[in-house]
């Protein structure tokens, strides 16, 4: 359940002054993500999301992802559009917390996930990669390689990984060390999503409908986002990879932003990197729920299984490109 503050009547009323949409007529909670509160409202302007941005997201960090969004939008890539007041703002205070407006998107994302939504998904994150190269804010990557050791420290370290099993503290301490020495730093980046998992992709009529949740967006790599999303998407529930579907969103993301030949030969080393850091924020999570609670933190030994996978590829062709095809 994502409904940590609440709102009433009166404060929504108060809230909605300030914008050209009328009244209210249903506002209801959204049970799904974890880090904000999301509510969908309808007014007589239209059905909205309205989110208050809880404790996770720095408020520093807000006009960056609602400038993205709102620059996004402006090229047509199907993302939440920051819906302005009629004083030109977006961000204002609601219940305590910031909050704002966006557009509300048809569709829904895809529970048993399919190679066709693997291709749509590729060239959806080469539109969005492009879309976003001319946004001119940059913001730091605070998940990446250099964080990873002391996200591990904060996650426990070694105690808490012994405690998972499996011999994950031999493997993270040994990744760690090999990850901070090869990781790739020249190759051509960007505005990335950093978080495109199939819950944050809403789909429709076999179309992509939507690409949402922005709050880890930040300048990195490109090919950094997707590995990411070859592990996001191309395992199947079994940990097995699925070298169709690797193929089919690689194939489909070329097509709109072609890959330079530096960048296939580090995909290895980046879907590392990409399930670290999973592995870490999910072990972080997973030592600092507390039991009860109504958020269940997902599953670290997922992301250990993946970097597994990855440490045993010879090269690229193991995600399903040919070396005459690259
Ligand atoms: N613009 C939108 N249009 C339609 N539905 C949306 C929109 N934005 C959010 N939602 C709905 O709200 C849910 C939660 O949104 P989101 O994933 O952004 O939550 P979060 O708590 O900010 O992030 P996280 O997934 O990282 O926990 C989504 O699964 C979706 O159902
Ligand atoms: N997508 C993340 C959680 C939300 O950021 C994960 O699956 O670990």
């Amino acid at each position: 359940m994502a409904v940590y503050t609440d709102v009433d009547d009166d404060q929504l009323d108060a809230f909605l002054a300030a914008y050209d949409l009328g009244a209210a007529h249903a506002f209801k909670g959204i049970a799904e993500g974890v880090e904000n509160s999301n509510y969908l409202l309808t007014t007589d302007g239209g059905t909205f999301i309205l989110t208050l941005y809880e404790k996770r997201v720095d408020p520093a960090d807000l006009p960056f992802f609602i400038g993205l969004m709102h620059h996004l939008a402006a090229r047509h890539i199907p993302c939440p559009a920051p819906v302005p007041g009629r004083d030109g703002e977006v961000l204002r205070e609601l219940a305590g917390r910031p909050a704002a407006l966006f557009t509300f998107l048809e569709g829904a994302w895809p529970r048993r996930i399919e190679a066709e939504h693997c291709r749509h998904l590729g060239s959806a994150l080469a539109g969005f990669h492009l879309a976003a190269a001319d946004y001119p804010a940059t913001r730091a990557n605070a998940l990446s390689v250099d964080a990873w050791a002391p996200l591990y420290e904060r996650a426990g370290g070694a105690a808490a990984a012994r405690a998972l099993g499996g011999g994950l503290e031999e493997v993270i301490e040994e990744e760690l060390a090999a990850l901070a020495a090869y990781w790739p730093k020249d190759l051509p980046g960007g505005v990335i999503h950093a978080d495109l998992f199939p819950d944050n992709v809403f789909f429709k009529d076999g179309a992509v409908s939507g690409l949402i949740d922005f709050y880890f967006a930040c300048t990195d790599l490109f090919a950094y986002d997707v590995a990411i999303c070859l592990n996001a998407w191309c395992f199947e529930p079994d940990h097995q990879f699925n070298i169709t579907k690797a193929r089919g969103l690689l194939n489909a993301y070329r097509k709109v932003r072609p890959f330079g030949a530096e960048e296939l030969a580090a995909l290895p080393i980046l879907c590392r990197g990409a399930a670290m850091r999973f592995l870490l924020t999910r072990l972080f999570d997973w030592q600092h729920t507390p039991s009860g609670a109504l958020v269940r933190p997902k599953d670290p030994g997922e992301y250990l299984k993946k970097l597994q996978f990855h440490r045993e590829v010879s090269g690229p062709g193991a995600y399903g490109l040919e070396a005459a095809a690259r």
